[in-house]
């Protein structure tokens, strides 16, 4: 079956969270339409740009593109951007059940509400390993009311100039939240705390009935605790993959990850109860993110009668790391991961300084987004176009001291690229260390474009590239497209390089990636067939465009 949308990106006032701001929209909405397709289906969005001056691009967030790499959507990367007037088509095949995103992925205007859920079935007539009477998505979000412009320019200020983008004033479900108007006084004249827009999401629900409720996260910024009132949650599905069944309370959710979890509407049917998002990891300011889990027949808007459920300490790590070390995969669908690695790539994160811009860096080098995608750039030997020099596959493993800011926090800013041997085995080790400011280390959540991967392992502390590897999970490890990276401590992954095409491998908070926090690999570039002409008209790239 083939899936046909015609979608227009539009930039409209909106109010989501009462406060009027420029939002950019799909078809009128934020969150964009959901994508329903059932397993093998071919996907086409004709993605029409409206916006009056701004380019756009969209990434299918999970969506491997096995035989598109230019569907990705990524600028820089695998696309030239969108021109304002101009439609451009992307098409792929969803090969797999589960719970993927889009959103946009160019600068950091997913910040600006550019995002929205793909939901993936088996095909008819096939079951999963669950059960469950109907199926919901709820996808988290925080939001500012400054632009991400404005956002992108003070991060990119050098010297004192840096205006960081600090926490978010209000947490999103579904597209909905409500920020307290009466905070900004005599200027509230933008936000106004009766606006329909900002009615709290209601999640109604048959008392007796068994919900698959699929959760996912598309934070600019914030790593999450969500929770429903009085429910515990089965979680069983991750990033597409069946999960060995296991049960929480509060899910800690990461931005670029989804979830499914189960929840039996089983509690006193006569009221609503909360449903909760709180900011964890980073001191907490902005309040709770909040929707209504709607009894029926309540009222939807009926507030529950109680507090919202207290959230769990923001710096408390440990419970984090024991959920992240718990999502194992599900007995009966356990992808073997070889058993060795051909490559082993240990990517230092930290935070840094270059000709007195504040970064994020891997080993010491930041990345730079060059201005002829890769994939054009590589299928067509335009090698002048990005550094030819080999990034660095390690650190300093024996000075490095992932305690303490670096006694010199200056680093060089590249645009070079992993050339991963097609088909090989590669292990990324993700190290966390201090940030410039002692006492703190940060959680990023890496997200990789054009692959699952394995998850090996979590550890505490310095890697140890002899002794923790004999500790991996190769038995019934998860396969992910994104993971926390929790603070000083390591995450391991595995993935087999079998998708000919360039692939992106960053931080999926907005403004780290846009600091510099990612990287980017190129595997089998000469097995990629003809490029379509739609992805070029940048940079060098405009050659392939005259007659
Ligand atoms: O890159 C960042 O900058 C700030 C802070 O370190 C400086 O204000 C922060 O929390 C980041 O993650």
């Amino acid at each position: 079956r083939t899936l046909n949308y015609k979608w227009e990106v539009k930039s409209e006032l909106k109010s989501p969270d009462c406060f009027k701001k420029v939002t950019l929209t799909i078809n009128g909405r934020s969150p964009g339409p959901t994508i329903y397709a059932h397993q093998g289906d071919t996907v086409i969005v004709e993605l029409k740009n409206s916006l009056f001056t701004e380019n756009v691009a969209i990434h299918w967030h999970g969506i491997r593109q096995i035989g598109t790499p230019w569907s990705d959507g990524t600028e820089g990367v695998t696309q030239c951007p969108i021109l304002p007037g101009e439609t451009f088509r992307y098409q792929f095949v969803v090969d797999r059940p589960g719970t993927y995103l889009y959103h946009a992925h160019y600068g950091m205007q997913r910040e600006d509400g550019l995002y929205g859920s793909i939901v993936v079935w088996v095909p008819e007539g096939q079951t999963e390993p669950f059960s469950y009477d109907l199926d919901r998505n709820l996808i988290l979000t925080d939001w500012y009311h400054k632009s991400s412009h404005e956002h992108a320019t003070g991060l990119a200020t050098p010297g004192s100039g840096f205006n960081w983008v600090g926490e978010p004033d209000s947490l999103l479900i579904q597209g909905r939240g409500r920020f307290n108007c009466s905070i900004l006084g005599s200027s509230s004249g933008t936000c106004n705390s009766s606006s329909t827009e900002c009615v709290l999401h209601p999640l109604t629900v048959v008392p007796g009935k068994t919900y698959r409720l699929r959760v996912s996260s598309l934070t600019s910024l914030s790593a999450l605790s969500f929770q429903i009132e009085g429910h515990t949650m089965t979680v069983v599905e991750a990033d597409g993959h069946y999960v060995e069944p296991f049960q929480v309370n509060n899910l800690f959710i990461y931005s670029g990850e989804t979830y499914s979890v189960l929840i039996k509407a089983d509690q006193d049917p006569s009221r609503n109860y909360w449903i909760t998002t709180n900011v964890v990891s980073r001191s907490r300011t902005t309040p709770p993110g909040l929707a209504i889990f709607n009894y029926y027949p309540n009222h939807q808007s009926r507030l529950p009668p109680t507090t919202p459920p207290a959230p769990p300490a923001w710096n408390d790590v440990t419970p984090r790391l024991a959920q992240s070390q718990a999502i194992k995969a599900r007995q009966g669908f356990i992808h073997t991961p070889p058993k060795a690695a051909d490559k082993v790539i240990v990517l230092l994160n930290t935070q840094n300084t270059v000709n007195g811009r504040r970064r994020w860096s891997l080993n010491n080098v930041s990345f730079n987004m060059p201005h002829t995608p890769y994939l054009i750039a590589l299928k067509h030997n335009l090698l002048h176009t990005f550094s030819q020099e080999k990034p660095p596959t390690g650190y300093d493993f024996k000075n490095y001291d992932i305690f303490n800011p670096a006694p010199n926090p200056e680093a060089t800013v590249s645009d070079a690229i992993y050339r991963l041997d097609f088909n090989s085995t590669v292990d990324i080790i993700l190290q966390n260390a201090n940030m410039m400011s002692p006492n703190n280390s940060e959680t990023h959540p890496w997200h990789l474009h054009g692959h699952d991967f394995w998850v090996l392992g979590y550890g505490e502390g310095k890697f140890d590239l002899y002794k923790d590897p004999s500790k991996y999970n190769l038995e019934n490890p998860i396969m992910k497209n994104t993971v926390p990276l929790h603070p000083y401590g390591w995450t391991a992954l595995r993935f087999v390089a079998d998708n000919p095409g360039v692939w992106a491998f960053h931080c999926h908070i907005d403004a780290h990636f846009f600091m510099g926090m990612g990287v980017v690999f190129e595997e089998g570039i000469e097995r990629v067939g003809k490029l379509p002409t739609s992805i070029m008209g940048c940079g060098e790239s405009k050659r392939f465009l005259r007659p």
